[in-house]
């Protein structure tokens, strides 16, 4: 099994360096991303595909000769920057990933505007629920963080009241209130004809996140 506490990894990383790296890797998630829908939708040709493919195979060769192993984790400099760039909801570097940029308002809510595309489809021409789970999985989880307690999903409950579109949507969430070692948040998902899907997520802090905490405050 992975051992999670070695994934979270200070790297000491300078700014400058950080910024470099996200101005080279990013760029080329939104490439890989862009390839997706392509993929659904292209109607190109037999030679035209056997072209295409060629030219992915040679950038596959360039991009995987060197390369880190498993995945990218938690990385942080001193200056308490964290990446996580691997995240498949708002990874920089995951052309997976809408990719979700989550901005936090005074009062504690969160909220990121976003776009998913046509390979994010499940029922036709809408929004996969597993997709709306993932985003709002995100979006909660930030809740909690910028709350005060970061923590692991325990609980998420969703209620989808209309169907979601594909295209333009919004989400957002607000920390409900904490209880121990457990956050419970709430947020939604809507899109230009209003809310589509509800959720309400539970999240707590590992053991070994609380005792972390524990003893940085004894510090104090
Ligand atoms: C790697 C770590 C990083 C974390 C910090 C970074 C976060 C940065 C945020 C970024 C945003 C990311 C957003 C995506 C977040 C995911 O995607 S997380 C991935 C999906 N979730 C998982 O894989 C979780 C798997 N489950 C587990 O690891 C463990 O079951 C848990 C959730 C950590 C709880 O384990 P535990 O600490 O041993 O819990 P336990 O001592 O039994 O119970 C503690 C309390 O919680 C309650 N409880 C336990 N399980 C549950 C449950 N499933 N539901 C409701 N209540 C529960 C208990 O009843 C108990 O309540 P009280 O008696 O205190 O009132």
């Amino acid at each position: 099994m992975t051992d999670v506490v070695s994934l979270y990894v200070n790297d000491g990383l300078p700014e400058e360096e950080i910024a470099r790296q996200a101005a080279l890797y990013g760029p080329l998630a939104e490439d890989i991303r862009a390839l997706i829908p392509l993929g659904i939708s292209s109607r190109a040709d037999d030679d035209e595909i056997r072209r295409a493919r060629e030219h992915l195979a040679a950038a596959t060769e360039i991009l995987e000769r060197r390369r880190d192993s498993g995945p990218f984790g938690t990385r942080f400099n001193d200056a308490g920057h964290f990446r996580t760039w691997g995240n498949a909801a708002a990874g920089l570097r995951n052309a997976v990933a809408p990719p979700l940029e989550v901005h936090t308002d005074p009062d504690g809510r969160v909220w990121t505007d976003f776009h998913l595309h046509i390979g994010y489809e499940g029922p036709a021409g809408h929004t996969h629920g597993g997709v709306s789970a993932l985003v709002l999985d995100q979006v909660l989880g930030d809740a909690a963080r910028v709350g005060g307690s970061p923590g692991m999903t325990g609980t998420l409950t969703l209620r989808y009241r209309k169907p979601t579109p594909l295209g333009d949507l919004h989400a957002e969430a607000k920390l409900d209130r904490i209880e121990g070692r457990k956050a419970f948040v709430t947020g939604h998902i809507a899109g230009p004809d209003g809310i589509c899907v509800e959720a309400e997520g539970i999240f707590i802090a590992p053991q070994w996140i609380a005792d972390a905490r524990a003893k940085f405050e004894a510090q104090d």
